[in-house]
């Protein structure tokens, strides 16, 4: 592969995922940028069914907008009591336009009743780097825990203050970047994709 890359956009309108992204890319040899630096607004079509499909899709499609090496990120939560739902749309769990806390609300309500032993869920993260021709590399990730009766924690995005870390006794929003990146869906898919980057630059 190319040993000239300098540059890789972080291609997601999610500004939790790019305060990630920026905290796990830093300190590598590449600058690191987001749409919004960027000056880009339109927003990527979703409508694969699957997580790898809708990363991709998104990656090319910045990368052909902004003619560098885009990074995109496509991820949601696996409730197992909910048979894997939101799933792939997460994101309009409770609708389009739908804010987090409907959409932690929808969850919350769809599990009234049900106990902590039932309420196992994981994030699922897939990446894809796309130059303005093709995907050129994916990675993923997951990180298990459980679905909470309440918000905990004001910090990251999503369904974050709902989703409970047993190994750190922790929901996500009671952790810092760095420490959910050391541990979550999208940290560890960082990590594999960085690991694929760095033997293709060899
Ligand atoms: O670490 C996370 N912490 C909490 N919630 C999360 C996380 N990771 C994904 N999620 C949820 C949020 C959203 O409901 C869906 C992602 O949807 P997804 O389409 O991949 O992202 P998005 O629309 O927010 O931004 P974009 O597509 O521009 O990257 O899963
Ligand atoms: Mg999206």
């Amino acid at each position: 592969m190319r040993k000239d890359i300098k540059e890789i956009v972080v291609a997601t309108k999610n500004l939790g995922k790019v305060t990630e992204f920026k905290a796990a890319l830093s300190g590598l040899p590449y600058t690191v940028m987001s749409l919004t630096d960027l000056g880009i607004y339109p927003e990527a079509p979703e409508n694969g069914v699957t997580f790898e499909e809708n990363a991709r899709s998104k990656a090319e499609f910045y990368a052909r907008l902004t003619g560098k090496l885009c990074l995109a990120d496509d991820s949601g939560l696996e409730v197992d009591y909910l048979k894997g739902e939101p799933g792939v749309y997460s994101a309009r769990y409770a609708g389009e336009h739908a804010s987090d806390e409907d959409s932690n609300k929808k969850l919350l309500d769809n599990l009234t009743g049900i106990p902590a032993e039932k309420r196992t869920a994981r994030f699922r993260c897939v990446l894809a780097l796309a130059d303005t021709e093709k995907t050129l590399l994916t990675a993923n990730g997951t990180v298990e825990g459980i679905v909470l009766t309440e918000p905990r924690g004001n910090n990251g995005f999503g369904y974050d203050p709902l989703f409970f870390v047993p190994e750190l006794d922790k929901t996500m929003a009671e952790m810092l970047p760095v420490e959910k990146n050391g541990i979550s869906h999208r940290g560890r898919a960082i990590k594999m994709l960085v690991e694929q980057l760095a033997q293709m630059n060899e």
